[in-house]
């Protein structure tokens, strides 16, 4: 069990590249000398270590403190009225209480209460939390153009056309695209962690890339090149980027998947405090087939909604396809 034990390394700077968002523009006029800059950075962070710490990306703090805060006023509810919201697959949109979700084959419990957001219109606790559909919103689109913005960068980062990704990714909070806003509350532990007790199982994210916000430093760790885990720390105000499975697929590994988890912290002082994050999960729209991009899917080979297409013996999944395998696998009981 004792990779659900928290490591003492705290990564240093040169472990986690920081990544200067100032003068980047917004997605209609981007400054394209600064992202040609980002793009050089994301290339060497994210091929060299899966992950980057932005800072000045233009999002409010106050915003992120706003949907802690309406977070905090859900899971405060009576449980009755937080599982009127369960998440229901096939959808990801909902509620998720502590000790559902695993990413591990190991009985792990996970204390955390989670609620997944892909629609912005609906099934939202705004009756019973006043002002949550109008924060969770004001945020949401937020996240959205800093993601388009990097995405602009990701693809020159690879060479690509800037247009490259964005094309594949027109369709966030709407039907045909599966990103994803994550509410996290992370309820204090006094005693020590147990066996079989976690905050979040290792795991990497399914999507392209990952964006998460945190409060306070509460165990998250991040695998390195080297395999060892070290923790992240917390420098404020700072966004944490993470590539997730699909890119890695897209780029032949070239950017591989990172890895992390969320440890019950050892240390007293730490781990006796509540953690809030909001990660935002970056998602291709649903029907975009994840092939390498060094090869192409002709227009002939373009998929039908849920088959998948075989290509030279190969089959191709969408990114809908990617998605619903790996829901399958995390929230089997
Ligand atoms: O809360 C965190 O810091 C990370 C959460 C996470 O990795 C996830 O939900 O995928
Ligand atoms: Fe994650």
């Amino acid at each position: 069990m004792d990779h659900h034990a928290s490591v003492e390394t705290l990564l240093s700077k040169a472990e986690i590249p920081i990544i200067d968002l100032s003068h980047m523009g917004t997605v209609e006029a981007p400054c394209k000398s600064t992202v040609r800059r980002v793009a050089a950075q994301l290339h060497r962070s994210l091929s060299e270590k899966g992950l980057a710490l932005l800072v000045n990306h233009g999002i409010p703090d106050e915003k992120l403190r706003a949907v802690y805060s309406a977070f905090d006023n859900f899971c405060v509810l009576p449980n009755g009225t937080k599982n009127s919201y369960l998440r229901t697959p096939p959808n990801n949109h909902g509620y998720v209480p502590p000790g559902v979700e695993r990413f591990t084959n190991e009985h792990v419990e996970e204390m955390r209460h989670t609620f997944n957001i892909t629609w912005l219109d609906r099934q939202l606790p705004e009756s019973e939390v006043p002002g949550f559909q109008a924060a969770v919103t004001s945020l949401a689109q937020d996240f959205q153009k800093l993601a388009a913005l990097l995405l602009r960068a990701l693809a020159l980062s690879l060479d690509l056309q800037a247009e490259y990704f964005l094309n594949s990714h027109r369709n966030m909070f709407h039907e045909g695209n599966s990103s994803c806003m994550r509410l996290l509350y992370y309820p204090p532990f006094g005693a020590p962690p147990t066996p079989g007790v976690t905050r979040c199982g290792e795991h990497a994210d399914y999507g392209t890339l990952t964006l998460l916000a945190q409060d306070c430093e509460g165990g998250l760790e991040v695998q390195t090149s080297t395999h060892k885990w070290g923790r992240v720390g917390h420098l404020p105000g700072s966004i944490l980027l993470n590539t997730g499975e699909l890119l890695a697929s897209w780029t032949s590994a070239k950017y591989p998947a990172l890895r992390h988890r969320v440890v019950v912290p050892e240390q007293p002082k730490i781990r006796s405090k509540g953690r809030h994050s909001i990660a935002f999960f970056v998602h291709p729209d649903d029907d975009t087939p994840i092939t390498p991009i060094q090869c192409p899917v002709n227009q002939a080979e373009q998929p039908a909604t849920n088959n998948c297409i075989v290509k030279n013996g190969n089959k191709i999944y969408t990114a809908y396809q990617h998605l619903q395998m790996r829901f399958r696998e995390t929230y089997a009981s």
